[in-house]
């Protein structure tokens, strides 16, 4: 039988994150077009080069993208909103990145001086990887645009690279879709003749094979997504290629016989999310579906128990042809861990990116192929590797498992009830009616990142740079003083990420150097590797908050990422339930908490912008995920006193179906983003009847726009009508690190102007 391997995909953003660099050059008129394309291409041709050199069989062309997969989807559709329409009066480059950032930012979002709003963007399913919301309007002429995945696939065939084409599938792209007055599914047909179209190109220029991706298959699915579904693949099917229709995030579940019988030619299936469903997969698929089973986790970087796999494919590899995969697309975990030089040495032999997973992919084939002796040193390095991980004493630490097992209810719950807490506080802050607030990061500038890139390469001594970084916070501390906004924050200035911050000063968290994943666009982050039993060696952000409320008689707030958000933006370990871990994540800030509150700190927020997002794909598992999540954020919260004000903070909107856990949360103050949707969010906390303070964001962070006062007034006056006012904050919806000076300084002085004008009534 023939066991071949192969990539979904693989990251795009180079190893030194050379497509970000290229990108903002371009953004910021250091170089042209051409040179962007230039370096997008060799990006592409090294990522053929290293997969090839590393086994993969299959490789992927068009997983490459300048900015997104769907948005790159949506302009080979020609979805392209008519307000994008004239930014090059075709849809080329510039029309794109209108489309990724709006015609006018530094960022992504919207634009002032009349110029366009970037599409929405949100989280692509479960991972910390954001994609640009297809739109379709009433009327919506779809038509072919340039066929970038055509493009690809010859630019790898010139190079001697058969690629297998990945194709966005079109029941997802229509599921992702917002409709304007129209369902997208209305378009189903149209946009089937445009893949079929598509499809049709790629036979003509030789690709055998196309990956189509079809993520939604792993949800809950309603019918008319099934129907779109048969109707799709009985069309497709006749298109052209042979098809791998790809699945990823979970399992198949119920969809499975529906899926199986789809007339395709191949199935990829999620063995990592969803071991169980091997069974049911083999006994559901007939041999003549060629099976690709995602057995090396996309989502998660530790080494793969090889003989495990070994063990359970074998058996199979006997009777059919295979192909060996890794989960998902290796998007979402860094590139090359041989990058890294100052992990400790001990965690680097646990540990696989990218490139170490196509190895191991390649090693899994020579072994099902030619026998386990062939590759012997190998498996044996990898078997005393994930020895030395389960018993290493920096992965278990007793006293840590002691604590947990301690944990009572009691810990978990606020000494009194709101009514109580909120008199004790209001005795305590003094404030005034529509206190204002931000979020917690200022402006995260060229001069604050060069100066931490100096000190981390040793330029700039300790002395100097903690110095620099108090400058930043009295300066801000003074503007925010000057401005009138009633408390006030540091500015993270001290912080490179709000996750990672934290990673970097936990026990049982490793960090990396080179270690990015694409966030959204340029952005990235470095996810930290929690491998082991978590516990704070010494308080972490108590000296910058003591710095910071030493220069104002405000009150400044104590500000730390909560315990879910920790775990879900990290990777995590996975020889324990994720529960566990985030429990032992949240004895560590509620150390932090309680530190904070002794040295005198009255309002302590705990963001947690990952718990919504977190919320497992299939609903049947949201109650489970919500249980765990919400106690380990009431742990780390409740070992304050009714007088010290607590805060959270989520900065994406969907939360109606959530309600009841976030009322769970019993936070005193929550601060949410609702100024995009025109506080529509708060019509269910009004009839949840949430009897917290909310501060539904009147600033859109996410655009360069500068929003005038009499704005957000009248956005607060739309929230009045949904919540009493003593009820009421005014913040922005998010941290403003991504922003700079210029935008905020007017946006935040509005906004306490704003809140002026309705105390006023
Ligand atoms: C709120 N969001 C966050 C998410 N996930 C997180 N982990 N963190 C978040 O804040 N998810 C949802 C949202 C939106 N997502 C993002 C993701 C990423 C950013 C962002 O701004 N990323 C920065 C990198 C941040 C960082 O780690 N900075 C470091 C390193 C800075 C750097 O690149 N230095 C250069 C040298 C610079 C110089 O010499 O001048 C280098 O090392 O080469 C730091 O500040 O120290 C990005 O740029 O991508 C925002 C929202
Ligand atoms: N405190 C963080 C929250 C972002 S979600 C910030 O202000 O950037
Ligand atoms: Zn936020």
């Amino acid at each position: 039988m023939t066991i071949t391997v192969a990539t979904l995909g693989f990251p795009r953003i180079g190893p030194r994150r050379e497509l970000k660099h290229a990108l903002e050059a371009h953004w910021a008129g250091k170089i042209g077009e051409a040179e962007l394309l230039d370096a997008a291409s060799g990006l592409r041709t090294a990522a053929w080069a290293r997969q090839k050199a590393l086994g993969a069989d299959w490789l992927p062309s068009n997983d490459f993208s300048l900015y997104d997969h769907v948005l790159d989807t949506s302009v080979m559709l020609g979805a392209i909103p008519e307000r994008y329409r004239s930014a090059d009066g075709e849809a080329g480059l510039a029309t794109y990145f209108a489309m990724a950032r709006g015609t006018t930012g530094d960022d992504h979002g919207a634009c002032s001086h009349g110029s366009v709003t970037a599409c929405e963007m949100t989280k692509w399913f479960d991972t910390n990887y954001h994609y640009l919301v297809p739109e379709l309007v009433a009327g919506q002429k779809l038509a072919l645009n340039r066929l970038k995945i055509v493009d690809e696939y010859r630019e790898a065939k010139a190079q001697r690279y058969e690629t297998r084409p990945v194709l966005l599938g079109p029941v997802t792209w229509l599921s992702l879709a917002k409709g304007r007055g129209v369902d997208p599914f209305d378009y189903l047909d149209e946009v089937l003749g445009l893949y079929s179209v598509i499809l049709g190109h790629l036979a003509q220029v030789g690709a055998e094979w196309v990956q189509i991706d079809e993520p939604v298959l792993v949800l809950d699915l309603d019918d008319k997504q099934r129907r779109a579904l048969t109707r799709a693949y009985a069309r497709l099917s006749r298109s052209g290629p042979k098809l791998m229709l790809t699945t990823y995030f979970g399992g198949l579940g119920e969809n499975l016989s529906f899926a199986a019988a789809l007339p395709v030619a191949g199935l990829h299936v999620d063995l990592v999310r969803a071991p169980e469903q091997l069974d049911a997969v083999l006994k559901a698929a007939p041999k003549s579906l060629l099976l690709s089973l995602g057995v090396i986790d996309g989502r998660n970087v530790w080494l793969a128990d090889l003989d495990a796999l070994l063990a359970r494919i074998e058996p199979i590899a006997a009777t059919r042809d295979l192909v060996l995969a890794p989960s998902c697309s290796l998007l979402h975990v860094p590139v090359d861990l041989a990058l890294e030089k100052k992990l400790d040495p001990e965690v680097t032999q646990w540990l696989a990116f990218a490139v170490q997973k196509i190895e191991e992919l390649a090693l899994l084939k020579r072994a099902l192929n030619n026998g386990r002796g062939s590759v012997a040193g190998e498996l044996a390095e990898a078997s005393q590797a994930a020895a030395s991980r389960k018993a290493s004493p920096q992965v278990h630490n007793p006293q840590v498992r002691e604590r947990v097992a301690g944990v009572t209810a009691a810990m978990e719950a606020r000494q009194s009830e709101i009514g109580v807490r909120t008199a004790a506080q209001a005795a305590v802050l003094g404030l005034p009616a529509f206190p204002t607030t931000t979020i917690g990061s200022f402006p995260q500038t060229g001069e604050v990142r060069n100066a931490r890139a100096r000190f981390n390469r040793g330029e700039l001594d300790a002395a100097a740079y903690e110095a620099f970084l108090r400058e930043e916070t009295e300066r801000t501390i003074a503007w925010q003083e000057e401005i009138g906004l009633d408390m006030l924050v540091h500015g993270e200035f001290e912080r490179n990420d709000m996750v990672q911050y934290f990673g970097e000063q936990l026990s049982g968290f490793a960090f990396t150097i080179n270690g990015w994943v694409q966030s959204y666009g340029s952005r990235c982050v470095r996810p930290p590797i929690l491998f082991g039993d978590v516990s704070r060696p010494k308080p972490m952000t108590v000296a910058w908050w003591r710095y910071a409320q030493s220069l104002t008689e405000k009150p400044v707030k104590g500000m730390l990422t909560g315990p879910v958000t920790i775990l879900n933006w990290s990777f995590v370990r996975d020889d324990q339930p994720r529960a566990e871990s985030c429990r032992q994540i949240a004895l560590a800030i509620r150390d932090e908490v309680t530190d904070l509150e002794a040295a005198g700190c009255k309002a302590i927020q705990i963001d947690e912008a990952a718990l919504r997002e977190g919320l497992t794909l299939r609903r049947k598992d949201w109650a489970g995920y919500l249980d765990w999540a919400v106690a380990a954020f009431r742990l780390s919260a409740a070992g304050v006193g009714d007088a010290t004000q607590i805060h959270t903070h989520m900065c994406y909107s969907e939360f109606n179906d959530i309600l009841p856990a976030i009322g769970a949360m019993e936070a005193d103050v929550i601060s949410i983003e609702t100024a995009r949707s025109q506080m529509e969010l708060l019509e269910g906390f009004a009839a949840y009847r949430y009897p917290g303070a909310i501060g539904p964001g009147v600033y859109d962070i996410h655009a360069p726009r500068v929003p005038g006062e009499a704005e957000m007034v009248s956005l607060m006056r739309l929230a009045q009508a949904h919540l009493r006012p003593e009820q009421l904050w005014v913040n922005p919806d998010c941290g403003l690190k991504t922003r700079n000076w210029a935008e905020v300084k007017p946006a935040i002085e509005g906004m306490v102007a704003a809140a002026r004008t309705l105390r006023a009534g």
